[in-house]
């Protein structure tokens, strides 16, 4: 194909496929806000994606929607700045953007409420507020994980005439749990005593952790980094044993009827302590006398029938039991690992305090304070935020650093997959690549990425700052973008052999494509070569290959 003459309007991206963008994430709504959306301010594609976890007690649903609100002073000016470039999502004359989040669950057993909802809202077709976005061949997808997508499968397909994608739900979890701890702030923190902290991310010291997910049951993975994690373990002792137990003890079966009954409970009718035992403490091992030596100890010490049990002190006894063996199981677990850190996930946390001091306290005892049990504001979501990530295939680091890519290609017009016109001149593209990011590193890409290509559009000297030993890896963040010759013609003027192109990984996998391009056509200073007063601020682009 050659570069056409004339501008093209709109860019019609049916063949391309729309992206997720997190940039600038965050969660609505007030701390204490259950299952709270998530805020997605810079999406300008429209999504489609509906992703669901048919676990074995419930059945969690993440949702894309479209927000109307552009009160926003920052996104008019996005929308301005794009309309002035007469770019337009799909058949829209400007892309609308920002969209949600959303986090819904329904029991397992009253499935066809879940169906009722997604069909209300027509999320099976890519929500009320999209196009129909069924692929044309009417093969449709929606993305599910959990045991229910093999077992429901049928059902869906029967109601909707969609295929569930199946994606494992190990992989999910770690993924959604990634996801959660990389791009959203204020999603999780740690519960002491009463007390509820946020944690900041360190995003270069995180991994290993830890990833205990209470569900009907409880599986423990190791988590080495985005797609690299091992399950370890797992426990049939989990939360459908809590509902389940606690139904034959105290004939309640609601959930939270069942915490709302524990909170006003006193264990210690129920369970026997050490100092039931020893008249005091324990000293010699470290045990106090308030420590309970036999959950449920005391029931059949005490000449009582089991009525006159009392449900509260039932369920308080069960719920201890029931959180003091999963910590221990992880506490166990992380030790054998040399992990200091414990994500808990699954909807056995709810959110509910009680139970996080529980399994912070109890961590914290046998660590001995040298391991931190940390809580998600979604902790039942991460395996339907899991499969939604997984209509990404890049992965999360490429979805962090992918507005930064998207907004330059959209720069130049795209029909079909072929380019059209040279690049536009100068779209403010500082502007456009410097403002996001989800990190200090995000944002360090993007200058660079701008300065590199203000140079090349204006003609200039190209400032690259380089450092091999930069802890930055600009590699995420171009291995998303995948061009064909002639975009890059058009880009850069200048011809590329095909084992250039990224399809072509196997030639050299880790060399960043812009690397080759900037190196074949761009004058590169080092950054240590320039003088103090020369030094961009900000600007930080990692391209090893130049040091050689
Ligand atoms: N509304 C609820 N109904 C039933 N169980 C709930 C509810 N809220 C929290 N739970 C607890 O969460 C557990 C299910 O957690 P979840 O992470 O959804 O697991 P699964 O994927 O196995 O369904 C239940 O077994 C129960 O202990
Ligand atoms: C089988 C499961 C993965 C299903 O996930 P869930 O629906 O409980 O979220 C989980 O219940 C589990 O890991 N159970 C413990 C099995 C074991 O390792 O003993």
């Amino acid at each position: 194909m050659g570069v056409a003459t004339g501008a093209v309007k709109s860019i019609n991206r049916s063949n391309s496929l729309p992206k997720l963008d997190v940039s600038g994430a965050a969660i609505q709504g007030g701390f204490e806000e259950r299952d709270p959306p998530i805020l997605l301010p810079n999406q300008s594609d429209d999504i489609s994606h509906l992703a669901i976890d048919i676990g074995g007690t419930l059945t969690k649903l993440v949702y894309f929607s479209r927000h109307a609100d552009h009160s926003n002073k920052d996104d008019k000016r996005k929308m301005s700045m794009k309309e002035k470039l007469g770019i337009s999502n799909r058949n829209r004359s400007y892309p609308i953007l920002g969209g949600q989040l959303h986090f819904v669950k329904f029991e397992t057993q009253k499935l066809n409420e879940c169906l009722d909802f997604i069909s209300s809202k027509q999320l099976h077709r890519g929500g009320i507020d999209l196009h129909d976005c069924n692929s044309p061949d009417g093969n449709a997808t929606i993305k599910a994980t959990g045991g229910g997508a093999y077992k429901f499968a049928d059902l869906f397909k029967e109601r909707f005439g969609v295929s569930l994608d199946k994606e494992d739900e190990m992989g999910c979890l770690v993924a959604g749990a990634n996801f959660l701890l990389k791009a959203i702030p204020d999603e999780a923190f740690t519960h002491m005593k009463g007390h509820k902290e946020f944690v900041q991310i360190d995003h270069n010291d995180f991994f290993p952790y830890l990833l205990v997910t209470i569900g009907s049951g409880v599986s423990i993975n190791k988590v080495d980094g985005d797609g690299s994690f091992q399950r370890v373990t797992g426990s049939s002792i989990g939360g459908r044993t809590y509902l389940g137990l606690a139904w034959l003890l105290t004939k309640h079966k609601s959930f939270d009827e069942l915490l709302e009954l524990s909170k006003r409970g006193d264990n210690r009718n129920v369970d026997m302590l050490v100092g039931d035992i020893y008249g005091g403490d324990y000293s010699k091992i470290g045990l106090s006398s308030s420590t309970i030596a036999s959950s449920f100890g005391k029931v059949t010490y005490e000449s009582k029938e089991p009525s006159a049990y009392k449900p509260e002190d039932l369920s308080l006894s069960l719920l201890r039991m029931i959180s003091y063996n999963i910590s221990q199981i992880s506490h166990s677990t992380a030790r054998d690992y040399g992990i200091k850190r414990i994500v808990f996930g699954g909807f056995f946390i709810c959110g509910h305090a009680y139970t996080m001091d529980m399994i912070s306290d109890a961590i914290d005892y046998w660590s001995k304070g040298q391991v931190q049990a940390m809580f998600l504001r979604h902790e039942g979501f991460l395996g339907a935020l899991g499969a939604f990530m997984s209509y990404e295939k890049p992965g999360l680091d490429d979805l962090m650093g992918h507005h930064l890519v998207e907004r330059y290609l959209l720069c130049a017009p795209y029909v079909e997959g072929m380019i059209h016109g040279p690049p536009l001149g100068h779209p403010n593209e500082n502007a456009l690549v410097s403002e996001g990011g989800t990190d200090d590193n995000a944002k360090g890409r993007g200058d660079g990425f701008a300065h590199a290509f203000s140079a090349q559009l204006g003609r200039t000297r190209c400032i690259l700052p380089l450092s091999s030993s930069s802890s930055i890896n600009p590699w995420p963040l171009w291995r998303s973008w995948s061009p064909n010759k002639s975009y890059l013609h058009s880009l850069f003027g200048v011809s590329f052999k095909t084992s250039f192109l990224w399809s072509d990984s196997t030639v050299h996998p880790y060399k960043p494509l812009v690397a080759v391009l900037i190196k074949e056509k761009l004058d590169v200073v080092r950054f240590k070569e320039l003088a103090v007063d020369e030094k961009p601020n900000g600007c930080v682009v990692c391209l090893g290959e130049f040091e050689n």
